[in-house]
């Protein structure tokens, strides 16, 4: 599986070193981890092969970054050669200053980007963090994500310092979410190839 990233300043890099570790914790999950700084060809097919990508930008003016934004436009060549990355898993992440800083609405572009390559969207299956009385910053999900994974980075502080820990857990679990959803999809295709149930396989 693939981890595509941008990032501006190292934060989102660092979230995105996260998300791939999480994959890397599911056994027989081989991850590269690749940023979009430069669309290379060996980068476009490293993706055609991949069976997930998860996908990762900062939001900059409430929306994912102009860079992002370049890599989902060179996407189009796959898309017109007969929806060539249909039925892969998809996943995405984000990171910005702000608590919320309007970052849902950077997901929903990943997720919408994803539904027009035909691709499988896997959100967030954990519970949202720091609701309660009793909880804390610490929370996984602290900021309450389920479309994909959020991390917050202060202003003022390096990508070596932020986003904290929690923010860091939670994207590994969205890494290790979709690659063990990836892997029961693969398994549940071959065995509908082979002509047998899940169960017999
Ligand atoms: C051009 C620009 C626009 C930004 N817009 C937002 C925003 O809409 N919401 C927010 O919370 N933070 C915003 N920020 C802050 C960044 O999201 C934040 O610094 C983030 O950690 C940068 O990630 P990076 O180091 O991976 O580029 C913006 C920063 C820049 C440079």
């Amino acid at each position: 599986m693939a981890v595509v990233y941008h990032s501006g300043y190292g934060h989102t890099a660092k979230q995105a070193q996260s998300v791939a570790e999480g994959a890397r914790s599911v056994p027989d999950t081989h991850v590269d981890l690749l940023s979009l700084n430069e669309l290379s060809e060996g980068l476009f097919k490293t993706l055609d092969a991949a069976d997930a990508i998860i996908m990762g930008s900062p939001t900059y003016m409430g929306g994912s970054s102009a860079v992002f934004r370049r890599f989902v436009e060179a996407t189009s060549a796959a898309w017109a050669d007969k929806l060539r990355w249909r039925d892969k898993i998809a996943g995405g992440f984000t990171n910005s200053g702000c608590m919320s800083g309007d970052k849902l609405q950077t997901l929903m572009e990943m997720a919408l980007f994803a539904a027009q390559h035909g691709m499988i969207w896997v959100g967030l299956a954990t519970y949202g963090g720091w609701n309660t009385s009793a909880g804390s910053s610490e929370d996984l999900n602290r900021l309450g994500s389920w479309l994909g994974a959020m991390a917050q980075s202060n202003n003022d502080q390096g990508g070596d310092v932020v986003p904290p820990p929690a923010d860091l857990r939670t994207a590994a679990a969205l890494g290790q979410r979709i690659a063990e959803v990836t892997h029961t999809y693969l398994e549940g295709r071959a065995s509908k190839k082979a002509g047998r149930s899940p169960q017999q396989s």
